[in-house]
């Protein structure tokens, strides 16, 4: 990677977020190139591929938390810069594969942590209701990645960034969490970008589906055209 490529100016507004020519060069073959992603606000985009895809960068180069080699990024037109904790506060949520909680912290400080309205919270995970004041770090797989998705949904941000979202989670909780994100990336105008290895979910709940193949974006599809292809795209590009 090289010295950061994004830096700050103002372009012709476009509500949502705009990623443009997004490269992250890791200088042993592997990586991202030339990734575009248009997500208005109200929309999911989901971002599938096999291990090693190029997915993940996607998700870091845009929240900065890799830097770039090339590429902007662009929230509501405004190009983005600083450093990840900045962008992540002031613009993007974004959830991370593994759990992404204070462990040592109860549920309701974390959410107090990342100014959640306990009460919307809980109102959208009433089953977490009960665990409210107990250490995340001892809620279940299941329950934490709940609660990320919770915070991540519900902080005053315009695009929620979550990577593998549903790995590991029983089927019961994948389509509760899809129904979430979807209802309120609607609701609240968010412009929601979701790393998936699942065809299902990105059935369910997306507008665009791009795949992505050795760091580069190969397909760019409606959910109708998804549809249409499932087999071909799981067999030519999920399946190993
Ligand atoms: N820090 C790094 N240094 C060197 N190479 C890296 C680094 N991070 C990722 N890579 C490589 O870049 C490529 C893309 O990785 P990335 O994690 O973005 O893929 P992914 O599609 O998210 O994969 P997975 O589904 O397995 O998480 C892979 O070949 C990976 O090995």
């Amino acid at each position: 990677m090289t010295a950061a490529a994004v830096g700050t100016s103002t372009s012709v507004r476009a509500e949502g977020l705009s990623v443009s020519g997004l490269t992250v060069d890791y200088g042993n073959g592997a990586g991202l190139w030339d990734f575009d992603l248009h997500v208005q606000p109200g929309e999911v985009t989901c971002v599938i591929g096999r291990n090693g895809a190029g997915k993940s960068s996607a998700l870091l180069g845009i929240s900065g938390f890799v830097t770039p080699d090339r590429g902007i990024v662009e929230v509501d037109g405004t190009q983005l810069s600083g450093a990840p904790y900045r962008r992540c506060r002031e613009h993007v949520s974004l959830v991370v594969k593994g759990r992404s909680l204070f462990g040592s912290l109860t549920l309701a400080e974390n959410l107090a942590l990342a100014r959640i309205d306990a009460d919307e919270f809980f109102g959208l995970f009433p089953q977490l209701g009960s665990r409210r004041d107990v250490p995340a770090g001892s809620l279940s797989g299941g329950q934490q990645q709940l609660a990320a998705v919770g915070r991540a949904l519900l902080r005053d941000v315009r695009v929620v960034l979550l990577d593998e979202l549903t790995f590991g989670l029983s089927p019961v909780v994948r389509a509760l969490i899809a129904r979430v994100v979807r209802e309120e990336a609607t609701r609240r105008q968010l412009a929601v970008v979701v790393v998936e290895q699942h065809v299902e979910t990105a059935l369910a709940i997306a507008d665009r589906t791009l795949v992505l193949s050795e760091g580069r974006t190969v397909l760019d599809l409606s959910t109708d055209e998804l549809a249409a292809q499932t087999s071909d795209v799981e067999n030519t590009y999920l399946h190993p």
